[in-house]
């Protein structure tokens, strides 16, 4: 999915003003036996850069999922702007070896493929040099730069890019995180991001969230904050100082847990 328009239904749930995109309220989704997130609430405003950090199986993905609206079987409220545009960068993305197709062919299959933001798009995503080779032939970069280039066909309002640094060397996700702030400004839009990355992801956040176990342990703006110790205790000392400040509040109290803990 990739440019998938949500909001239309009116549903009952937290307010949106002006500015929100998307918001969450106590929401909750369970996988078998197991709640995969529990009572999060998060937010995401026009122009933000969100980043989602924690460690393997936190809920990361599924979290963008729901508030991208691929995923909707989930308690709790989440409300989406009118007519949201949603462009949507997935962490695994497949191509099939026996369907020989270029990156111009995949991205004009994309729904907004034929009339779509086509220039600026690939422009922006930096893949005109791409868009003759077969998919099949691009490296891991260059894949994730095309997919980026389709998500932005819609100009969306929200964009969401899950581990888009993964694989990625030093200068690629440097050059990564500029993009994400020029397409933040060029289309206003705002920019929700799942990473690993934890220098990169302080140095070009607005709001990051750090989720353990479904729960968003802490949250805040990483330039107001110094260490936190249960961020520390989840990420371990390899963090430069620069990298592990940011204020945060719980989201549940101490003895309120999910069946997990
Ligand atoms: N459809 C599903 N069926 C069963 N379990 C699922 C399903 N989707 C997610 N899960 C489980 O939910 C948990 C959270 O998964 P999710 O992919 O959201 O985590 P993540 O933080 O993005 O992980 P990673 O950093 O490894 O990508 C994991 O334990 C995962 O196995």
């Amino acid at each position: 999915m990739f440019g998938l328009t949500v909001g239309r239904r009116a549903s009952a749930g937290p307010a949106v003003d002006d500015d929100t995109l998307v918001a969450a309220q106590r929401l909750t989704v369970t996988r078998g036996q197991q709640p995969v997130l529990c009572n999060v609430d998060v937010a995401v405003k026009a122009g933000q850069v969100v980043t989602l950090v924690g460690p393997n199986g936190s809920g990361k993905s599924t979290l963008v999922q729901v508030l991208t609206g691929l995923i909707r079987d989930h308690q709790g409220q989440v409300r989406h702007r009118d007519g949201l545009r949603v462009g949507y960068v997935p962490q695994h993305f497949r191509i099939d070896r026996n369907l020989p197709i270029t990156a111009r062919r995949f991205m004009k299959l994309a729904p907004r493929g034929r009339h779509g933001n086509w220039d600026s798009a690939v422009a922006d995503a930096g893949v005109a040099h791409l868009l003759e080779r077969p998919m099949q032939g691009l490296s891991g970069g260059e894949l994730r730069r095309v997919l980026l280039a389709r998500a932005l066909l819609s100009r969306p309002h929200l964009l969401a890019l899950d581990e888009p640094a993964a694989g990625l060397d030093q200068r690629g996700q440097g050059e990564l995180y500029r993009l994400i702030r020029h397409i933040r400004e060029r289309y206003g839009c705002g920019v929700l991001v799942v990473s690993h990355d934890l220098n990169l992801v302080m140095a070009a956040t607005d709001q990051v969230l750090c989720l353990s176990e479904g729960h968003i342990l802490c949250r805040g703006a990483p330039e107001s904050v110094r260490a936190h110790p249960e961020y520390l205790a989840l990420f371990g000392s390899h963090l430069g100082p620069e990298t592990a400040v940011f204020p945060h509040a719980h989201d549940h109290e101490p003895g309120e847990h999910c069946s997990h803990g």
